[in-house]
């Protein structure tokens, strides 16, 4: 790859395990692999797509930059006559947050998911063409989860058979929307519906907010960007906006009918399509976001290993070589479950793929037994995915030591455009209790003979589960798929089953599930733990070719289950799922885990097959050549363009030569 001499080439021949191999397992498969690479190579080699001044860059500067990359993307995605596939990797690999994120991930979507077919024959080709740029025009500044809350209305009026849509308070006012402050042309704008004397709850609208001439806002349209974000460069790339609407008319066929509908003479009504429909495009986006979270966990991972494997610390007493800081233990711990998620998400992300199509065909066949489920599911696994996520980011960089906190070493950057999936498409401490509200209803119904289904199915055997005592006698019992489940299903379906144990002891429910939401927040990651777990012990039981790579992903995925059975270990030993001795025979069978990936770690973080560019680190570049990168990025810096600083004269050079005579220093 990358560079002439290898710094870790004696790291990557350690290797037991064929690399090019898992690359493709990683990838989904090898057409997958094949895309991505040349579309990673691509951004990679072309001028334009430079990020590593990002950081210096002034909010304008770069908001122009972003402007620049997504139009020069758009022209060489005409010119090299790319798939759809094939865009969507090079604007991945692009790496700038930009207005074409929610154009692409947002607007498409909800007009395919909610639009009838007259519609997405109106929109849909002006969208696929950017002849129009959209945004989602969801939260607002009073209120974001509580969508019910949402104040902006649109009221029919049947004299000229349009909606007005309009921001009585100000906390009405749009507030986040992405790509709505300076960039879209068009936007699908929530509001309640009044019609008829009636307010029928809140709704989508696609609604235009500027000229397609001139840009302007059109009349009573205010509209701009809500201001700096955390961290430097990052998401500041993007034009989160504000909206406010003064009485704005759009025509009535505006409003995205598939669901319900408004009628000429402004009746409401209920199409026969269900209302769950728009499950699907939640389920679409939210698996989406796992996937990210699958490739934002094993960047920072891959630069923490490279980096771990290239620092050393200590251990030579006689000016020797030093340790290499991957060989302690507690380096060891930290980081290789970090691995072991990063790969543990990308294939509960690959078959939540599988869940969305099982989930659109079976919407098709008017099939919505399992939508409850699949809903829960996505919600929970975004949640899980997204916080370990972000922690798992801090973390590296803290693995990283000071030169973590460099912005050459990627991660400050990182961390800071990623933290933000923690809160949007649904806060993830909001998403937790939907889980749970849902696994609490799985229980109740377990009484009226209902079967629980897909990931819920295991509480079908609640009664068993709560008689479960682990078998584990030694260590390596718990390299057994079935030990493991074991734990994990016991452990989940009893914290479960305390929670509705002590909901029942309230006469209000509600006022039981806010007394208890602590609880049950837990409850539900214990539940999404369980599929995780499971999703990648599924994967194993496939046949994955190539030397060596499915033990090694038999090893990742004991260490993602065994170190947070042991981080969690006051559940499962309160829960009586496993005891004392078990719990310490599952930490000893850790220890020797990780011995047994060091070899390989710098090969498994190769298997990501990201270039220098897309991870944009120095202690993360693929030769290892750490030191004079670093020392060379230094001198970049802006404040080194002179070497005495701008200000000396004004405000040093008077401190250094003032002579004191009546401080009291
Ligand atoms: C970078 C970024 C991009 C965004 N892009 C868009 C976009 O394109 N379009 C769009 O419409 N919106 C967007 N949003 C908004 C985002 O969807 C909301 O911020 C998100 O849904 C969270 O809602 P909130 O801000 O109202 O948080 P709140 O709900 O106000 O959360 C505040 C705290 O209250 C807690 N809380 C809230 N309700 C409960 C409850 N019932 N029980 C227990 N705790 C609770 C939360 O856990 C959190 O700790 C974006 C936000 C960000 C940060």
């Amino acid at each position: 790859m990358e560079g002439v001499v290898d710094h870790l080439a004696f790291e990557r021949n350690k290797a037991q395990f064929d690399v090019e191999e898992m690359k493709i397992v990683w990838a989904g498969s090898r057409q997958a692999l094949e895309i991505s690479d040349k579309m990673a190579r691509l951004v990679a080699s072309d001028p334009v797509f430079k990020k590593d001044n990002r950081a210096m860059l002034d909010r304008k500067e770069l908001f122009k930059n972003t402007l620049r990359k997504t139009a020069y993307a758009w022209k060489r995605i005409i010119e090299l006559r790319l798939s759809e596939q094939e865009a969507a990797m090079l604007r991945f690999f692009v790496d700038q947050p930009a207005f074409t994120d929610l154009h692409w991930g947002m607007f498409v979507p909800a007009i395919k998911g909610q639009g009838t077919e007259e519609q997405q024959q109106k929109w849909l080709p002006l969208a696929y063409k950017m002849q129009i740029i959209g945004c989602y025009a969801q939260t607002e500044l009073g209120h974001g989860s509580n969508v019910q809350g949402l104040e902006t209305t649109a009221r029919f009026d049947p004299k000229t058979d349009e909606f007005v849509i309009h921001s009585p308070t100000l906390t009405s006012s749009k507030w986040w929307p992405g790509g709505l402050g300076k960039v879209s042309t068009h936007g699908i704008v929530y509001a309640r519906l009044i019609t008829d004397g009636r307010d029928y709850g809140v709704h989508g609208f696609i609604v235009q907010l500027r000229s397609l001439d001139d840009h302007l806002p059109l009349p009573g349209i205010t509209v701009g960007d809500i201001g700096m974000k955390f961290g430097n460069g990052a998401y500041n790339s993007m034009d989160n906006g504000v909206l406010r609407f003064d009485h704005v008319r759009i025509p009535r066929n505006q409003m995205l009918m598939r669901v319900s509908q408004v009628t000429r003479e402004g009746k409401y009504v209920q199409s026969n399509v269900p209302r769950q429909l728009v499950y699907g495009t939640m389920v679409f986006v939210r698996q989406t976001i796992v996937s990210d979270a699958s490739t934002a966990m094993s960047r920072a991972v891959c630069i923490a290993t490279r980096y771990s494997a290239v620092r050393r610390q200590f251990g030579s007493n006689n000016g020797g070589i030093e340790t290499q800081v991957i060989d302690y233990k507690t380096q060891q711990a930290r980081l290789f479950s970090l691995l072991a998620s990063a790969y543990a998400f990308r294939f509960v992300g690959e078959w939540l793929k599988w869940l969305y199509m099982d989930v659109m065909k079976r919407l098709q066949a008017n099939d919505f037994s399992t939508l409850p489920e699949a809903h829960a599911c996505t919600a929970g696994l975004k949640s899980l995915t997204t916080s370990a996520t972000a922690d798992g980011i801090e973390e590296c960089r803290k693995l990283c030591g000071g030169h973590g906190y460099l912005c050459s070493s990627g991660l400050p950057e990182l961390f800071a455009v990623y933290v933000p999936t923690c809160t949007y498409e649904g806060d993830n401490t909001v998403l937790l209790l939907q889980v749970a509200r849902h696994l609490l209803k799985t229980i109740s119904q377990l009484g009226s003979g209902k079967k629980p289904v897909g990931t819920t199915s295991y509480i079908g055997r609640v009664e068993q589960l709560m008689r479960y005592r682990s078998n584990v006698q030694k260590g390596e019992d718990w390299l057994n798929p079935n030990a493991v489940l074991g734990a994990f299903e016991a452990r989940a379906a009893k914290k479960v089953v305390l929670c509705a144990q002590n909901l029942s002891r309230f006469t209000n429910p509600e006022e039981g599930f806010q007394e208890l939401s602590v609880d049950l927040v837990e409850a539900a990651v214990a539940h999404c733990q369980l599929i995780v777990v499971s999703k990648f012990i599924e994967k194993l039981q496939q046949d994955i070719p190539g030397k060596g790579v499915k033990q090694q992903l038999e090893v990742l995925c004991s260490i993602y289950a065994l170190s947070l059975l042991c981080k969690h270990l006051g559940e499962f030993l309160s829960t009586g799922s496993i005891n004392p001795k078990q719990a310490s025979l599952a930490n000893d069978q850790l220890r020797s885990l990780y011995s047994q990936v060091r070899p390989n770690a710098v090969a498994l973080v190769d298997a990501f097959n990201y270039t220098d560019h897309f991870l944009g680190s120095v202690l993360g570049r693929y030769d290892g050549d750490v030191y004079p990168k670093l020392y060379e990025e230094a001198w970049k810096d802006p404040l080194n363009d002179s070497v005495v600083p701008d200000g000396y004269q004004e405000y040093v050079r008077p401190m250094l030569k003032q002579q004191l005579r009546n401080a009291r220093l």
